[in-house]
Parts: structure tokens; C-alpha cells; sequence
């Protein structure tokens, strides 16, 4: 884990020259950018990110950047191992049949968000993050010692310290969705800070990149008179628009209510 970590900050200290060949704020399956929204978002937040898709269709190993390439794709290996117990759990937990989630295809794909965030001389005129929930069935999140993750709980921002070793997981809007309500995706943000830098690793679980007319809605062996769905069915990409016209700052699953 700490490997890892390490890498995503070899990338980010590269000199400028070698990262613009990253660059990109299209939707390309490797690239490096800072703040999706930046020309549409009134405030930037104080980060860069490389993001990297990892599965189901990953491109050739020399596409990823040599800086943190081996690692990037060894930590894949492991946090798709850890992704499958997690969804069993959570089938489990819903009543369901352990494989259910992974046959409807939550493991199928997953894209890492490597968050490099510089150490930020006036901490209190920004955000690192700015409050979000993941537009994602689930979300295994990494990070440093630097601290600065918070949660919305009962309209309290409360911190997540880091601790070595752990692993976060919080659960995404799509399963929000699928779940009819039964899973809440979380509502998160990271502080700006003087010191730093502060580095994370996002895993995102989602095929958000791969044209799919799949369609997810509230799982119908969660549905009863007393429970009727609460969402209309979506294909994942219809969803992500909602998401991209409110930048994330909205609740995107609010325009898929029934
Ligand atoms: O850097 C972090 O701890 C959080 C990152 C995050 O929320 C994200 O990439 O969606
Ligand atoms: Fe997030």
C-alpha cells in the first residue's frame, strides 16, 4: 500500500514536460488533469489527478505511466481481490445470493483516481475536494498520513483519520440506486492543508467507460408493496450525465427518482 502511494507521488513529481503527455480532459482512459470541472466550477479545488482504468478493458501495460506503471497495476490485482469479498458481504447483507452484485456485473470494472494534493499556502480560501458523493457502485479509497477526509454524518463533518494500513470504503451512488435506498452513498470532502503534499488512491468500481445499454435500477428481490422502487432503471452512462450537469455538487440520483 505504502508502494503504491509512493508511485502516484514518483508520477506527480515529475517534471511538468513529461506529465503533459498525460494531459488530457477528455474522457481518455489514461490521463492527467486537474479538476474535471475546472471551467465550469466557479472554484477550483487545490489538486492534480492521473486517472488510470484498470478493468474489464485495460489498455496495453506501456500506456500507464512508467513512473508508478508495475505498481499501478499490482495494486489492481490485490484491490480486485479485496472488491470481490466486499461485494459478497454486501449481497449478503441485502438478503441476496453472495454472487449476486458481481453477476450484475458491480466487479466488473474499476478505475483508479490517483489525488495528488500540493501543500496549499492560504488552506482556508479552498478545498482539496470539494464535497462529493461517487458517481460509482463502491469506492476503495487509500490514503497517506496527512489526513484531511471528512464525511458528512447527521450534518456534521466528521474526519477520517488516517491509520496505517486501513483501506476506506464507501459506498457509491449506483449502488445507492440498485439497493433502493438500503445503502447510502456518502457524502465526502478533503480539507486543503498547509502540509503536504497529500496523496490518495481512489478505486473506483464502475464500467463507466465502456459504452454498455445495461440498464440498473432498484433490485427487484428488494421490492414489496411496502417497499415499491424509488428510482427509475438507468443505464450507467445516462447517469453520469445527470452527474457531470451538477459537477458532482448535487445529488445526480435526485434527477432518477421516481
Ligand atoms: O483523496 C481522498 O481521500 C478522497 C478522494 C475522493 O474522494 C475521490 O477521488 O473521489
Ligand atoms: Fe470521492
Amino acid at each position: 500500500m505504502r508502494e503504491v502511494l509512493e508511485g502516484v507521488r514518483r508520477f506527480h513529481e515529475q517534471p511538468r514536460e513529461v506529465k503533459m503527455n498525460y494531459y488530457s480532459r477528455e474522457t481518455e482512459i489514461v490521463r492527467y488533469y486537474t479538476n474535471y470541472d475546472l471551467h465550469q466550477s466557479k472554484g477550483a479545488s487545490w489538486r492534480d489527478t492521473l486517472i488510470c482504468v484498470m478493468a474489464p478493458n485495460p489498455p496495453p501495460p506501456k500506456r500507464y505511466p512508467s513512473a508508478c506503471r508495475e505498481i499501478l497495476v499490482e495494486y489492481s490485482k490485490h484491490v480486485q481481490s479485496i472488491g470481490e469479498v466486499i461485494f459478497e458481504l454486501l449481497s449478503e447483507a441485502l438478503g441476496l445470493d453472495p454472487d449476486h452484485l458481481k453477476d450484475i456485473g458491480c466487479l466488473e470494472g474499476h478505475t483508479f483516481g490517483c489525488q495528488y494534493y500540493p501543500p496549499c499556502p492560504e488552506p482556508e480560501r479552498t478545498l482539496g475536494h470539494v464535497r462529493h458523493r461517487d458517481p460509482d457502485f463502491l469506492t476503495i479509497l487509500l490514503q497517506d498520513q496527512i489526513g484531511g477526509l471528512q464525511v458528512l454524518h447527521q450534518d456534521h463533518w466528521i474526519d477520517v483519520p488516517p491509520l496505517e494500513g486501513a483501506l476506506i470504503i464507501n459506498i457509491g451512488d449506483l449502488l445507492q440506486l440498485i439497493s433502493n435506498d438500503k445503502f447510502r452513498s456518502v457524502e465526502h470532502r478533503v480539507l486543503a492543508k498547509s502540509v503536504g503534499p497529500r496523496i490518495s488512491l481512489a478505486c473506483l468500481f464502475s464500467t463507466h467507460l465502456e459504452p454498455s445499454n445495461r440498464v440498473y435500477g432498484p433490485l427487484k428481490q428488494l421490492l414489496s408493496p411496502q417497499n415499491p422502487p424509488l428510482y427509475e432503471e438507468t443505464t450507467i452512462l445516462n447517469y453520469l450525465n445527470s452527474y457531470k450537469s451538477v459537477g458532482g455538487l448535487e445529488n445526480a440520483l435526485s434527477f432518477h427518482k421516481l
